[in-house]
């Protein structure tokens, strides 16, 4: 079973717009409104493969409400936790060329107690061998050492944790070590070690450095030049021809979802790197925070690469 805890949900609002005119009124030709967050958009596109997955996270206010109501035609199973404070709605302004600009906001503050429930509804859905994916950012309130409290109990009730979050949590994370899988993509992963990541092979060095301090591998998104995955002993990288993107919220996401579809289903980590790639391609191509079901995939698209030549330039993958 693979179990996503998202503290820090939102309400996805997306506008399509022409070409945006910052300081003008933009009128909007679409308007999507998604489930959205890192976990609940991992749960999603499992889902949508029909690959069981339960998604624990914290609902307050109208908002928090319009969140449980737009999972409930999914197959994803929720455990919501009441919170106080109104659930975040993020906004994505979607221009017709492919540029994103997204709004994240801070979202509602959580107390300990708060912390303390989403981590006991966790604990009350993992059993030995499962996967949990802790993601996103933290809400106010919680420890930057939230996703370390959650490695160990993890640990504890015989499970795994993979994670996706960034900035502090993430630092947190990777000094204590204990992850099976992190995705940062490579803006991320550039931040945790302090410098600039141009080449693959600064990105296999700096991935590396994360390993050596407990973390399994490393699954590094790239964006449009595909992603590399990193093991202590290897590294492979997969991408695809160029795409305009309809949106690219919730890519990363669903990348990660793809990996431990493939893992679930026991494919080799090269497989699953590649079945990575494709569901992110897949995810681009949909507006909104939507998410592929199998036949928008295309696995035969994408090129797999094992131990791509360190001086190769990352925005020439
Ligand atoms: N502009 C794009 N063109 C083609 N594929 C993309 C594009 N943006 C993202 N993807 C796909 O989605 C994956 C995740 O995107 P990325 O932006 O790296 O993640 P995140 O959303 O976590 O920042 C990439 O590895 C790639 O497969
Ligand atoms: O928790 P954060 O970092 O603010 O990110 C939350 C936002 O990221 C998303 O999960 C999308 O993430 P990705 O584009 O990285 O896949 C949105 O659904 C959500 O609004």
């Amino acid at each position: 079973m693979i179990v996503t805890l998202t503290p820090n949900p939102s309400v996805d609002r997306a506008y399509d717009v022409e070409a945006l005119a910052r300081g003008g009124i933009n009128r909007a030709g679409a308007v999507h409104v998604d489930a959205g967050g890192k976990g609940i958009n991992v749960s999603r596109a499992l889902a949508a493969h029909a690959v069981p997955t339960v998604a624990v996270l914290p609902v307050g206010g109208a908002d928090g409400e319009l969140l449980v109501t737009l999972l409930a035609p999914t197959d994803v199973t929720v455990r919501a936790v009441p919170v106080p404070g109104d659930t975040r709605s993020n906004i994505t302004l979607q221009e017709s060329d492919g540029t994103t600009t997204k709004i994240n906001a801070p979202g509602p503050e959580l107390d300990s107690a708060a912390g303390a429930r989403l981590l006991a509804a966790v604990v009350a859905t993992v059993g030995p061998g499962d996967t949990v994916v802790g993601a996103g950012s933290l809400p106010r309130g919680l420890a930057p050492d939230f996703y370390v409290t959650l490695a160990a109990a993890v640990r504890e009730r015989g499970a795994r944790l993979v994670l996706d979050t960034s900035g502090d949590p993430l630092a947190a994370a990777a000094r204590a070590g204990g992850v099976a899988l992190a995705k940062p993509n490579d803006d991320e992963l550039a931040e945790l070690v302090g410098r600039e990541l141009t080449t693959v092979g600064d990105v296999v060095e700096a991935a590396r450095e994360i390993l050596a301090r407990g973390t399994d591998a490393l699954l590094v998104s790239l964006g449009a030049h595909g992603a590399l995955l990193v093991t202590a002993d290897h590294h492979w990288w997969a991408g695809g021809p160029a795409l305009v993107p309809a949106s690219t919220v919730g890519a990363g996401d669903t990348t990660l979802a793809g990996y431990l579809a493939a893992e679930h289903a026991g494919a080799d980590p090269a497989d699953c790197l590649r079945t990575a790639v494709a569901w992110g391609r897949a995810a681009v191509l949909l507006p909104g925070t939507a998410v592929p079901g199998p036949d928008l995939v295309d696995v035969d698209a994408v090129t797999l690469v094992p131990d791509p030549a360190p001086a190769t330039l990352v925005k020439e993958l």
